[in-house]
């Protein structure tokens, strides 16, 4: 298990810009009589990456499924780049830049990897009539789609069908058909779950490189891919914003390992 001092931040620090890409102010949600995010301040700045952290039953994923648009909140509000998107549909933040990883994932399991991405750059541009489009004009798409899975190092697996790959891979294939949208700001619900070893530092890695010019926000329960990746993290307990900062800050917040601690049991 990954303690809390495991690891260090490889980033110099926050970026200092003071410019906020997607801010949540009093961000509530109500499940029934239990309050599971409650009053949530959260300003992700632009260009950093983000982490929500917690120990279990935090209100880390209702979070993001409230930020995604998943989830409706009960209370707050929610603007994206400039935009009040508290009201709006996930499929129109999408297209405005806000993407949740795995929400256009392989689902097609018996496309190949090549496939799979067109499909996801065919929904990125809003038209599913190009789907039955003459191969003429799915040429550009091919290209830019090889050109997706390059990036993400899957370019010799084009002609495997998603269903052949590995799990690491797979992952990797979700995050090329999120690049897809062109994602300003990118959602990634822990990406490393269910990882063997071997595939956890290269999708960190990926992650990295796909960060470079856009904003990430990341629920990750490993500490030590928090620690190595992350500018900015907010940790979560029982639905509140318990403290925010580096990971060197938030290591070595009482609160924060005293919430751990309190975790521990609840696995
Ligand atoms: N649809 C729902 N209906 C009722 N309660 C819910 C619902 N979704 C989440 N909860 C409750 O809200 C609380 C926060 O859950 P959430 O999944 O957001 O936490 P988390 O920090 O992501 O937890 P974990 O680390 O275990 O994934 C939990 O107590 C959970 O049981």
């Amino acid at each position: 298990m990954t303690t809390l001092h495991e690891g260090s931040s490889m980033h110099a620090g926050p970026t200092t810009t003071g410019d906020s890409v997607l801010v949540a102010r009093g961000l509530s949600k109500r499940f029934g009589g239990f309050m599971a995010v409650n009053n949530v301040d959260l300003s992700i700045r632009r260009g950093s990456i983000h982490a929500l952290i917690g120990p279990n039953g935090a209100g880390k994923t209702t979070c993001f499924n409230l930020l995604t648009k998943t989830l409706s909140p009960t209370s707050g509000t929610i603007d994206f780049d400039g935009h009040d998107i508290t009201q709006m549909r996930a499929a129109d933040v999408a297209r405005m830049g806000l993407v949740r990883s795995f929400q256009i994932s392989a689902t097609f399991p018996h496309m190949t990897a090549l496939e799979n991405v067109r499909v996801a750059l065919q929904s990125s541009y809003g038209s599913t009539y190009r789907f039955w489009n003459s191969l003429k004009r799915v040429e550009p798409l091919n290209e830019r789609a090889m050109h997706l899975l390059e990036r993400v190092g899957l370019a010799n697996m084009a002609k495997v069908e998603a269903a052949d790959l590995s799990y690491g891979k797979k992952r990797a294939l979700e995050i090329a058909t999120t690049l897809a949208m062109e994602p300003k700001v990118m959602l990634l619900d822990e990406p490393t779950a269910g990882m063997g070893h071997e595939d956890i530092e290269p999708i960190t890695e990926l992650i990295r490189e796909t960060a470079k010019g856009r904003t990430v926000v990341i629920v990750e329960h490993n500490l030590s891919i928090v620690a190595t990746l992350c500018d900015r993290i907010t940790v979560l307990q029982h639905g509140e914003v318990l403290t925010e900062g580096t990971y060197a800050e938030v290591s070595s917040d009482e609160r924060v390992i005293s919430a751990y601690m309190g975790g521990v049991d609840e696995d």
